[in-house]
């Protein structure tokens, strides 16, 4: 016998009063951690506990909801729970309605204090100073490769990485009315996006000027004064700035994604412990001569430790030619084949960092 659609909302009611109790019960739990870590004076914020509960929720669900519901319904959850505990202040490049905002909110739930910032600098100052606890920059785009001013700063920062979250990244065309694409006469935005977009805007709107904003939602609101002018941006700027789609998803590659590490002082968050499924990023260089770096390599090779990515930046030491290695690799580094690897890779190395060894966001 098939229900009503009014009988199967009076079930979903019943549940949705269960569920309510479950979670609050759960809430008082988290309360309880809060209570013994403020005695302790330990971190409310755990990633690789995050990310082993919602790995083995992944693990037994036997459906119909899909994996990466699991993944974001519990990641709320402890949002909220962590919030309870105490507000966790998330710094990223503003203002509201950046991909980083997203990514912030993807890694930490929505249950942060926001600290929007007008640059990446400003990012790396507000977690370095204490303004914020952790901060969110992008690392790498699939269609325009490094972020190189996040590479650049974390060469010098103290500031280290404790997880990572990745975003697909579809870029809109925005205007303040529905302004014919050839009557665009200027296009805002972040110089990443303007460079993921480069072959659409040639093709589609080739006599606009291109502008660098400091963010793509600066750009939305400085498209939102001008009818003439458009901005590259999200869906969540176009409904920040009151802006319509003039043209929907126009980043080159179809599957543009960007990865964005999340960072913080080593006494806010030391390393978070292995959660099975981790990853360690370095920086390295080595003495430019001959064969240098096949033996930089050669130790993973040996400890059959994997290499997910391998990035060059000039060192800027005024020597030619000189390079900082960043390199990604499978594994924590408290796995015995990875601390063997970097063991022997280590004297090798002019220059030594580890950036951090964090669960792999999924
Ligand atoms: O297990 C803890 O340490 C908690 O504080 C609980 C909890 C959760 O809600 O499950 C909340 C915050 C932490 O980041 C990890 C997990």
């Amino acid at each position: 016998m098939t229900r009503s659609i009014a009988d199967l909302r009076v079930a979903i009611d019943a549940v949705d009063q269960q569920l309510l109790q479950l979670l609050n019960d759960r809430a008082a739990l988290a309360n309880e951690v809060g209570d013994i870590k403020r005695k302790e004076g330990s971190q409310v914020f755990r990633p690789e506990r995050e990310a082993q509960v919602i790995h083995t929720l992944q693990q037994s669900n036997p459906g119909p909801l899909k994996g990466n519901n699991v993944a974001n319904i519990w990641r709320e959850i402890m949002s909220a729970c962590r919030a309870l505990e105490a507000p966790q202040r998330v710094a990223y490049l503003g203002p509201a309605g950046t991909f980083s905002e997203q990514a912030a909110e993807a890694f930490f739930g929505v249950s942060i204090d926001h600290v929007p910032c007008a640059s990446f600098d400003e990012v790396f100052d507000a977690t370095t100073s204490g303004r914020a606890d952790f901060g969110v920059v992008p690392m790498e785009n699939s269609t325009e490769g490094a972020v190189t001013r996040s590479l650049d700063l974390f060469l010098t920062s103290p500031l280290h990485m404790i997880g990572e979250t990745s975003l697909l990244v579809r870029h809109n065309l925005l205007c303040s009315q529905q302004t014919p694409l050839e009557e665009i006469e200027a296009v805002y935005a972040h110089p990443q996006a303007l460079a993921q977009c480069q072959n659409w805007l040639s093709v589609h709107a080739p006599q606009a000027e291109r502008h660098a904003a400091s963010s793509n939602a600066e750009g939305a609101r400085i498209a939102a004064s001008n009818p003439k002018w458009a901005a590259i941006a999200s869906l969540r700027a176009a409904s920040q700035f009151g802006l319509h789609v003039v043209a929907p998803a126009i980043q080159d590659e179809a599957y543009n994604r960007t990865r964005f590490a999340v960072m913080c002082l080593p006494q806010t968050l030391a390393m978070p412990e292995a959660s099975g499924n981790d990853c360690t990023s370095l920086v390295l260089s080595v003495v430019n001569r001959p064969g240098a770096v096949y033996e930089l390599l050669e130790p993973l090779k040996r400890h059959n430790v994997s290499m997910t990515r391998f990035e060059s930046r000039p060192a800027r030491s005024g020597q030619q030619w000189e390079y900082f290695f960043y390199i990604d690799l499978v594994g924590h580094i408290s796995e015995p084949h990875v601390a063997a690897a970097l063991a022997d890779l280590r004297p090798i190395c002019a220059y030594y960092k580890v950036l951090g060894s964090y669960a792999i966001n999924g």
